[in-house]
C-alpha cells in the first residue's frame, strides 16, 4: 500500500469501501478508495451528539448516510473517472443505480466539456435486486432545516418562511464565517454541519488528477437529508430558483449546466427517492423553485436587513486561498448578474452601497456583461440567470433616468438592444409565478401571493 502512487490514467476502479456512522459523536464516515490505494475518508459532523436512534429511525438513518456516501463519492470519482465502480460493503437497486449515474453524469456535465471527456455510457453504478418495502412514515415533527449559503435566495426562502409561521432551523455546512455572519442575523435557531475531505484529494490534485465543477447541491442536501433524520424534522429546504433549469449553450456541444443540481430534474429525482427510500414524511424541496432569478431579486430587494452581511460572490467560499476584502470581488459573473438582477428593484444608491462600486459604469465589465446578455458569448458557467432575465433587467435600466447613462447601460442601448426583439425584453413576464415545484401544498398557499406580490 505504501507504494501506491496517483497515477491517473493506470486507475482501474473507483470504490465506494464503506459508511459509517458513530452516534454518540454524531461522526459519519465517508470512505473510498481507487484500486488498492489509500482509503480516502471524508467526515462529516452533525452537533447534538449523542443520537438515539432505533428501529425504523436507525433504518431510515442507514438508508441515508448510504445515499450520501453514494453522492458524496463525486468528489474522488472525478479525480480519475475510472473504467470501473464498485461498492463493496452493501449492495444498491437498478433504481438507485440509474439515479446516481442521472447524478454523476449530469452534475459531472460541466467538468465533462471543460475536460474534453465523454461521461455518457461510462459511469455504471454496479447493482443487483435488493427487496426492501417503500419507506415508512417515521412520525418525524414539523419543522423545517433550512440551507443557508450567504447569498440572496437562502435569505429570500428565511423569511418567507417565517412569515408563513413555519419553524426552521438555518442550517449550512463547513466553516465559513461569512455564512455565519448572515445565520446568526436571522435571529433563528442556527445548525453548523461540519465536512472535511479526504486530504489525499488536495494531492491527487497536484499529481494530475481531472478537476472541475461537481454537483455540491445535490451533495449539500444529501447531507441535510441525513441530519434531519438525526434531528427528527420532516423538511430540508433550498432555495433553488427556476433559472437554475437552464444551462449554457455551447455552439457545437449543446446545453451544459453548471448548476445543473440546483435544476428542476435533480430536485425532482433526489426529493422523490428521498420519500421512496429514506422517510414517507421527510420532504425535500426547494422553496424558489416557482420564481425566476429576477424574481427572487424582487422579493430580496424587500429588506435591507441583510444588506451589510450577505454576499453571493463565490470566490468567498473557496476551501483554500484567498477571498474578496469586501465580500464581493466585483468582477466575477455573480457580482455582475447579482448587480444586473438587483438594479431594477433596489434605490441606487443603496445597491452601489451594497457592492461599494457601480458595476454598470464601469467599462472594464463589458466582456463580463456581453456573456450574460449571451451577446458574442455564452452564459458563464456560473449560478447566474438566464440571459433573457440579464437582457430584460438591462433594457429596463434604459429606460430609466438614474441607470441610462451608465456605460455598460447606454452601450447595450445602442449596441445590443436594436439587435433584439422589444417584446422579449419585458421584465414583467419574467416575474410570474411557476406552478411547477415540491413545496407542500398547505404552506404554497400561504406563500404564492407574498411571491407574486
Ligand atoms: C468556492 C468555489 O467556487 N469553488 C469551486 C472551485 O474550487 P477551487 O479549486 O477554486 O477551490 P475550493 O472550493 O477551495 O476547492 C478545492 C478543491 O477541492 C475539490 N472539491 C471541493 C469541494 C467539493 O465539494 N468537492 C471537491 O472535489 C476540488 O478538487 C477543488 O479544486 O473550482 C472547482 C472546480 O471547478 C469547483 O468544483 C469548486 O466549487 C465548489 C464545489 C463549490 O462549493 N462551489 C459552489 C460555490 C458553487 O459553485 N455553487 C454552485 C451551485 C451549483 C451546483 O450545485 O453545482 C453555484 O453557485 O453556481
Ligand atoms: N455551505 C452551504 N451549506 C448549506 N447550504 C448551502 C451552502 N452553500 C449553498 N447552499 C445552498 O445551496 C443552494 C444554492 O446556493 P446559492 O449560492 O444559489 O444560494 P444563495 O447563497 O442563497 O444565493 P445566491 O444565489 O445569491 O448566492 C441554496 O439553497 C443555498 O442555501
Amino acid at each position: 500500500m505504501s507504494e501506491w502512487k496517483f497515477q491517473r490514467d493506470a486507475i482501474n476502479a473507483f470504490r465506494f469501501v464503506r459508511c459509517t456512522f458513530d452516534a454518540d459523536t454524531g461522526v459519519a464516515q465517508l470512505v473510498y478508495a481507487f484500486d488498492d490505494g489509500p482509503e480516502l475518508i471524508e467526515t462529516i459532523t452533525v452537533p447534538g451528539a449523542p443520537f438515539v436512534l432505533e428501529g425504523e429511525r436507525a433504518g431510515a438513518a442507514q438508508q441515508a448516510l448510504r445515499l450520501l456516501h453514494l453522492i458524496a463519492g463525486v468528489s474522488y470519482y472525478k479525480a480519475a473517472v475510472p473504467p470501473e465502480i464498485r461498492i463493496d460493503s452493501y449492495a444498491i437497486d437498478a433504481d438507485t443505480a440509474a439515479m446516481l449515474e442521472t447524478i454523476y453524469v449530469n452534475g459531472l456535465g460541466e467538468f465533462a466539456y471543460r475536460n474534453g471527456l465523454n461521461l455518457h455510457g461510462r459511469i455504471r453504478f454496479p447493482h443487483e435486486a435488493v427487496n426492501r418495502p417503500a419507506a415508512p412514515a417515521l412520525g418525524l415533527r414539523e419543522h423545517a432545516l433550512v440551507a443557508i449559503g450567504g447569498g440572496k435566495d437562502s435569505l429570500v426562502s428565511i423569511e418567507a418562511l417565517r412569515a408563513a409561521g413555519i419553524g426552521q432551523t438555518v442550517t449550512w455546512i463547513g466553516g465559513s464565517q461569512l455564512i455565519r455572519a448572515c445565520a446568526e442575523r436571522t435571529d433563528l435557531p442556527t445548525l453548523n454541519l461540519g465536512r472535511a475531505l479526504a486530504p489525499q484529494l488536495f494531492d491527487f490534485n497536484r499529481e494530475g488528477a481531472w478537476n472541475g465543477h461537481i454537483p455540491v447541491t445535490v451533495l449539500n442536501s444529501a447531507i441535510m437529508v441525513f441530519a434531519a433524520v438525526l434531528l427528527g424534522v420532516d423538511q430540508v429546504v433550498f432555495s433553488n430558483e427556476r433559472s437554475a433549469s437552464y444551462g449554457s449553450f455551447i455552439e457545437g456541444t449543446g446545453e451544459v449546466n453548471h448548476q445543473w443540481s440546483k435544476g428542476w430534474e435533480c430536485e425532482r429525482l433526489f426529493g422523490d427517492y428521498v420519500q421512496r427510500e429514506i422517510a414517507a414524511d421527510l420532504h425535500y424541496y426547494s422553496l424558489l423553485r416557482p420564481l425566476s432569478e429576477l424574481a427572487v431579486a424582487r422579493q430580496f430587494a424587500k429588506t435591507d436587513r441583510y444588506d451589510a452581511h450577505f454576499s453571493s460572490c463565490n470566490r468567498n467560499f473557496h476551501i483554500l486561498g484567498e477571498r474578496p476584502a469586501n465580500r464581493w470581488c466585483g468582477v466575477c459573473p455573480k457580482c455582475h448578474f447579482v448587480f444586473l438582477a438587483l438594479a431594477p428593484f433596489m434605490p441606487k444608491p443603496r445597491l452601489v452601497g451594497i457592492f461599494g462600486r457601480n458595476l454598470l459604469d464601469d467599462p472594464g465589465q463589458t466582456a463580463g456583461y456581453d456573456a450574460l446578455l449571451e451577446y458574442q458569448d455564452h452564459k458563464p458557467f456560473e449560478c447566474v440567470g438566464e440571459g433573457r432575465e440579464s437582457r430584460a433587467a438591462m433594457a429596463a435600466l434604459g429606460d430609466r433616468p438614474e441607470w441610462r447613462e451608465d456605460a455598460l447601460v447606454e452601450r447595450f442601448a445602442r449596441e445590443i438592444r436594436p439587435q433584439l426583439d422589444e417584446a422579449e425584453l419585458r421584465i414583467e413576464p419574467l416575474l410570474v409565478i411557476d406552478d411547477e415545484h415540491r413545496i407542500p401544498a398547505g404552506l404554497w398557499e400561504r406563500l404564492r401571493a407574498r411571491f407574486a406580490a
